[in-house]
Order: C-alpha cells, then sequence, then structure tokens
C-alpha cells in the first residue's frame, strides 16, 4: 500500500482508527472455544464487524506467539482473510523487532514477503543498520518506537542525552535521514498528548501511530490538537482491549462495532472541524 491510498481511505472512511486484534483466549467469549481456531473466528467476526470503520488492523504478534504454531497459524489466517477481503486495510504486525542487519531483513521478509503486512513496528536501539533492511522493502512501512505510551516509557526516550535534547527526539529526527527514510513511520502513545507539538516540529509529515486511547487512557482530542497534519492527516490511533473486549459475551461483535463507532465519529467532527474531509 502507498501513503496516497492510506491518505484515500482516511478521507474516505473519515476515520483513522486502527483497531488492535490482542487476542487472549482467557478472555474470549465461551462460545467461541470450541470452534476449531477460537482466536481466527474471534478476530475474523471483529473484522467483519469494524472493517467499514477502521482503515487498521493491529495484531500484536505476542498474543500469537503465546500460543505457539497454532497461534502463528491464527495469525496467518488473519492476515490473509484482511488481505483478500479487505485488500484497502492498513495492516500492521506490532513485533517491534530489529537486530543486526541480516538478521532484520529475514525478519522483514517474515513480515512482508511471508505474511504480506504492509508495515511492521520495529525498536531503534541498535541504529541505521537494524532497521535499514526494514525500510528497503517498497510501499511496505517501517514503524519505529519513538515516544512509547507506558509509563517507563520515559525512562529512557525522555532523558536529556544528545545535545540536551530528550533521546526520543534525537531517534526521529537521526532516523528521518537514513537511507529510504520515506517508509517509516513512529509510535508515539496517546498518553504523552502533551509531547506532540514539538514531535510535529521536527516530523511535520511523518505519519505517527499512536496506542493508548482505551483502556491506557490516552485523550483523542489531546493527540489530534497537535499531532493532526491538515494535510496528510498522518496519525492512525490504535485502540485494542477497548474495541475488542467491549463485550464478553455472545454480542462482542456487535459491542465492538459500538466502540469502534464512537471513536469513528469522534474522528469524523475532527476532521470536519479541521476542514481536512
Ligand atoms: O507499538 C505499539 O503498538 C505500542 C506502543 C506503545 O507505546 N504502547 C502500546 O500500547 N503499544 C501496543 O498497542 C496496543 C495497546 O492496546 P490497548 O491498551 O489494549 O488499546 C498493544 O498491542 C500494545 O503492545
Amino acid at each position: 500500500m502507498t501513503i496516497t491510498e492510506l491518505v484515500g481511505e482516511i478521507k474516505k472512511k473519515k476515520s483513522f482508527l486502527c483497531v488492535g486484534l490482542d487476542v487472549d483466549l482467557t478472555k474470549t467469549p465461551s462460545h467461541l472455544l470450541n470452534t476449531e481456531d477460537p482466536i481466527f473466528e474471534f478476530n475474523k467476526q471483529i473484522i467483519d464487524a469494524t472493517h467499514h470503520l477502521a482503515v487498521a488492523y493491529k495484531p500484536n504478534t505476542a498474543f500469537y506467539e503465546a500460543y505457539g504454531i497454532k497461534g502463528w497459524q491464527s495469525l496467518d489466517k488473519t492476515i490473509n482473510y484482511i488481505n483478500q477481503n479487505y485488500p484497502e486495510i492498513f495492516t500492521i504486525a506490532d513485533a517491534k523487532r530489529g537486530d543486526i542487519g541480516n538478521t532484520s531483513t529475514m525478519y522483514a521478509k517474515a513480515f512482508f514477503e511471508d505474511l504480506n503486512f504492509d508495515s511492521v513496528t520495529v525498536a531503534p536501539y541498535m541504529g541505521s543498520d537494524s532497521v535499514e533492511p526494514f525500510l528497503a522493502f517498497k510501499d511496505k512501512f517501517t514503524i519505529m518506537l519513538a515516544l512509547t505510551s507506558n509509563k517507563g516509557g520515559l525512562d529512557f526516550q525522555g532523558k536529556d542525552l544528545i545535545n540536551n535534547k530528550p533521546l526520543y527526539k534525537e531517534v526521529i529526527k537521526t532516523s528521518l535521514t537514513w537511507n529510504n527514510s520515506e517508509n517509516l513511520m513512529f509510535v508515539v502513545g496517546a498518553t504523552k498528548a502533551e509531547y506532540f507539538k514539538g514531535i510535529r516540529e521536527i516530523a511535520p509529515n511523518s505519519f505517527l501511530l499512536v496506542p493508548g486511547v482505551g483502556a491506557q487512557g490516552g485523550s483523542l482530542e489531546g493527540v489530534c490538537e497537535f499531532g493532526l497534519n491538515k494535510e496528510n492527516i498522518g496519525l492512525l490511533i490504535n485502540s485494542s482491549r477497548g474495541i475488542i473486549y467491549a463485550s464478553k459475551g455472545e454480542d462482542f461483535a456487535n459491542a465492538a462495532q459500538i466502540e469502534a463507532q464512537k471513536l469513528q465519529a469522534q474522528m469524523a467532527k475532527i476532521l470536519a472541524d479541521n476542514n481536512i474531509a
């Protein structure tokens, strides 16, 4: 997928919502547990109920890896289901990878070629040659952790280490000089809304994946105040538990749709208020 296609989809749906597919079998409705593949069955129903309200899906691979080979098969079936039925949707493998160059290339092949995701999350800690192998893939995106939503996100990322600037700013600024940096996006937590102004000063046009609304308490309006880019929107706002576990009963997919609809309606208003869509 290209950025132009992603922006077109956002404007068409008046939504920059990403639904996080973080399936936990201990929270899955009991009537699904007897099906052949409860994780896939759960995802399929969530996707069918929300695809018109969301522009992206983000399975976090931890929730699949935890179930071994069966979990990986559920992930494979989920991405294939999205790609076959809703190819207009942007897909994110939330795997937070990154290693020495030849290893990163194999990670990139796993997520971009074998599974055919549009993007993957990576950690910047090992530097340019650990991220550039991901960036080399055309029309695929590498979403690098910048300022994360968790409390400990400031332990290192917020420290003034280089030129009296916090580490996360240096990470963003430097990475934008790397080869194929047009394929970079950044993760910035919704719980850190007050930081978006400074981030937009150094990355005005980059897409930001913003997890942390819903269960972690981040504010959509707070993020959009400075995070929204008037030309390309530049935001994908993720909610996982707040949508997929809105109900743990047989009505789970309908309840997820209602929660997704609430966020989409807020997004449509924000876009209209900014004369964007
Ligand atoms: O990379 C991520 O997606 C991520 C980065 C971050 O800073 N904070 C964060 O919560 N996430 C992920 O976003 C999702 C948030 O889930 P909920 O809190 O249930 O909406 C989880 O899959 C997290 O692993």
